[in-house]
């Protein structure tokens, strides 16, 4: 109130109770320039405002690139652009930062909040592009000292309602990080056999339901219905398992939070199927030694076991190959502090390379 009285603005939207619940009413927390005390409230009590996306190992990651005035560097996954604003701080008005973003929405809303900071074109260019051709970027701009990529989706892509990322809150069943391309995950469902959905709720998310729910979908498609929100899947969910022996099994807690699991691991594994998440992976992981100069680093921020199994193969086989010259032998993992300050960053497993100062070009990838 008293920041409202002090800004001269009268609450815009009305909602219920003391605290907005639903995502446009958060207004202030759209706003955390204007309504910085709330903002830092909310984060104090371990919660992502929405519109923000809280970056994850910063310290860790800034330590890994060991970014020098001067150098030039490659994030590959702006997001609101946390990771990206500190590693501009790093080159203290020497050098370059490329950030991709392949988000058409809140790239753009990102790229305005760094340039008011004052980072224009000469330090600090934003690309809207798949990291998949980073070989594309580097033909452009040349090597790079450091590179960073933090996967998966921001906390604005997930709090957004009309993204359809989660299934938490009602909206179209979309699940696309640049949805002016490609299939959303309502219609790539309707294309898929049953053998196929089970294949990919396993492989994507090894769901253990995986049997039940493809049929239950298909079931669904074949009685004319549609899959077309984030609750229609929710609900068939809920129903295929509540109809399971083994799930009436249980006490009401453990079905609840059965539930709650099995929606997550659905939910991932239909926004990796359609973002060719595990595809773009490989092909960024390929083209990386050809990006990076002599003695360059990568940091790479993983979310689940299915992207650090990647990310370490591919690590261990290049270092192997000579490649890299050095690679971390263990997993760094979000301090336990960090984890309660902000919950989303408890999956988060970081590994890290350095490119061979005198790197043999392999067979397979580009310079
Ligand atoms: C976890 S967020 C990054 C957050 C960011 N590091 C920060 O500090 O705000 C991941 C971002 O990468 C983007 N992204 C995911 N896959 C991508 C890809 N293959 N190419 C380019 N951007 C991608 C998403 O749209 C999302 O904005």
């Amino acid at each position: 109130m008293a920041e409202e009285r002090k800004s001269g603005h009268r609450r815009r939207v009305h909602y219920a109770g003391r605290y907005p619940r639903r995502f446009e009413e958060k207004y202030k927390e759209h706003a955390p320039e204007k309504y910085a005390d709330t903002v830092e409230h909310i984060i104090d009590k371990g919660s992502t405002p929405a519109g923000m996306h809280i970056s994850i190992c910063v310290d860790e990651i800034l330590s890994i690139l060991a970014v020098q005035p001067g150098e030039r560097g490659l994030d590959c996954t702006l997001g609101y652009g946390g990771h990206s604003r500190r590693l501009l701080e790093r080159l203290a008005g020497q050098g370059h930062l490329t950030s991709l973003d392949i988000d058409p929405i809140e790239s753009v809303k990102t790229e305005a909040r760094l340039r008011a900071l004052g980072y224009g074109e000469d330090i600090f260019s934003v690309r809207r592009i798949n990291f998949a051709e980073i070989d594309r970027v580097a033909e452009e701009q040349g090597r790079f000292d450091f590179v960073l990529a933090d996967l998966g989706v921001s906390s604005m892509q997930i709090d957004d309602p009309a993204r359809g990322f989660s299934y938490k809150v009602e909206g179209p069943l979309d699940l696309r990080m640049n949805p002016e391309r490609g299939m959303s995950a309502a219609e790539r469902l309707r294309e898929l056999s049953r053998e196929e959905i089970e294949g990919m709720l396993r492989e994507n998310a090894d769901e253990p339901y995986a049997h039940e729910l493809a049929a239950a979908i298909t079931r669904c498609f074949r009685a004319g219905k549609c899959l077309d929100t984030t609750s229609a899947l929710r609900e068939l969910i809920e129903q295929t398992l509540g109809a399971l022996k083994s799930v009436q099994a249980l006490s009401a807690a453990e079905r609840k939070e059965e539930l709650k699991k099995s929606c997550q691991r659905s939910f991932q594994a239909l926004r990796i199927d359609i973002n060719h998440e595990y595809e773009v992976l490989e092909q960024l992981l390929t083209k990386l030694p050809g990006v990076l100069n002599p003695g360059g680093r990568v940091a790479i921020l993983s979310f689940h076991s299915g992207e650090d199994r990647l990310v370490k193969r591919s690590f261990k086989e290049l270092r192997r190959a000579g490649i890299y010259a050095e690679i971390a032998e263990e997993l760094t993992r979000p301090s336990a502090e960090e984890c309660v300050r902000n919950p989303r960053a408890r999956s988060a497993k970081l590994r890290w390379a350095v490119r061979g100062a005198c790197a043999q070009e392999a067979p397979g990838w580009s310079s």
